[in-house]
């Protein structure tokens, strides 16, 4: 039950990771300004969910099954709303895939493709009628650092967030017109299933396709590389916090850490700059990078954490 007052919030993916930490975070609200709906493909996968939530599951949380890649799925799940009014959106649900592009089948591009891109926009289709009729509601999207810089071996998954990040700066604009909010959250590396998940389809894939040099540079280069980064530069779910706030930013890079790694781009419109430096970073540090990221993680914490938001809305 929504009480007076209180904000409906529904969430997509909430089955683990930054997906079921915000919805605990929003239904533990202290002041209880929201009802959380968090939403999961399978509900047999709502156990963590539900644990992690106590109290709050049944009073300022519910559950709904829905799976952003499937129309009937969203339609459903809306239906089930009442008077299908939701306050706030937070796109969440999302997919991960690394490797050569030899050797990934076009079908599995797709699907990524389906999840963060088209799965967003499903949803956001669903909801926008409603909140620029009412004049008002908020819509986040979770996209990523790599929604903005691209990373070797993860052609495909950055494509799938840079399309996100133009559809959203494209309608931010018109949707301000009808005082509805889009913010986007650009989260550096976080540890959660995304990459255990990662890791374990690493381990399995045999890479057909792809040249011995390749898969040696993705395999034993940019893999121990990658654990490295989520290691020194990772941070948990509980670190992306969505709070309210009176005019909530567009973007919303939650790792100052990464920050530099970004910024990099802006600072040489050629894109040279980016290149060479992650070239020089992957191919020449090495296992360097890891004392460098290391000594970077320890310099830049004081001052850079402190000067840069991690919360919002
Ligand atoms: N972890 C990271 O380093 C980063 C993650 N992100 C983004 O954050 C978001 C959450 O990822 P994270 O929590 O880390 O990863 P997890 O793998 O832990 O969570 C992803 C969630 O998305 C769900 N999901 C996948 N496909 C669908 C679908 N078709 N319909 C509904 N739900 C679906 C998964 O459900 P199921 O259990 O059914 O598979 C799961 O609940 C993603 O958009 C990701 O791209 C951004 C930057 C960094
Ligand atoms: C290997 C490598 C890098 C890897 C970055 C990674 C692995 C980032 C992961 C981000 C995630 C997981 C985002 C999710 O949406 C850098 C730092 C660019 C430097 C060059 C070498």
């Amino acid at each position: 039950m929504v009480s007076p007052g209180q904000k409906v919030v529904l969430i997509t993916g909430c089955s683990s990771g930054i997906g079921l930490r915000m919805a605990v975070m929003l239904a533990k609200d202290e002041q209880k300004r929201y009802h959380v709906i968090a939403t999961m493909r399978d509900l047999k996968r709502k156990d963590k969910l539900v644990e992690a939530a106590g109290d709050a599951y049944g009073k300022t949380l519910s559950l709904a099954v829905l799976d952003v890649c499937n129309d009937e799925s969203v339609k459903q799940c809306f239906d089930g709303i009442k008077d299908r009014h939701v306050d706030v959106l937070i796109n969440n649900a999302g997919i991960g895939l690394v490797g050569p592009i030899e050797s990934i089948p076009i079908e599995e591009m797709k699907k990524v493709f389906e999840t963060n891109f088209f799965g967003v926009i499903r949803m956001i289709k669903e909801v926008m009628p409603d909140m620029k009729k009412r004049k008002g509601g908020h819509i986040i999207v979770v996209s990523s650092v790599m929604g903005l810089q691209g990373v070797v071996f993860n052609d495909v998954y950055a494509a799938s967030k840079f399309a996100m990040e133009g559809f959203c700066e494209s309608l931010a604009v018109q949707l301000l017109k009808f005082n509805v909010t889009l913010s986007l959250i650009e989260p550096g590396p976080v540890r959660t299933e995304f990459e255990t998940k990662m890791i374990e389809e690493v381990k399995q894939k045999e890479c057909p396709g792809a040249d011995p040099d390749t898969v040696h540079y993705f395999k034993n280069v940019y893999l121990p590389s990658s654990i490295d980064i989520f290691e020194t530069l990772g941070q948990t779910p509980d670190d992306i916090k969505v709070i309210e706030a009176s005019r909530p930013r567009f973007r919303n890079l939650t790792n100052p850490l990464y920050t530099p790694i970004v910024a990099l781009k802006y600072a040489d419109e050629t894109g040279g700059l980016s290149v060479h430096a992650f070239y020089h970073m992957l191919f020449n540090l090495g296992p360097l990078m890891h004392i460098s990221m290391t000594v970077m993680k320890y310099l830049t914490c004081g001052c850079l954490r402190s000067r840069t938001p991690r919360t919002f809305q």
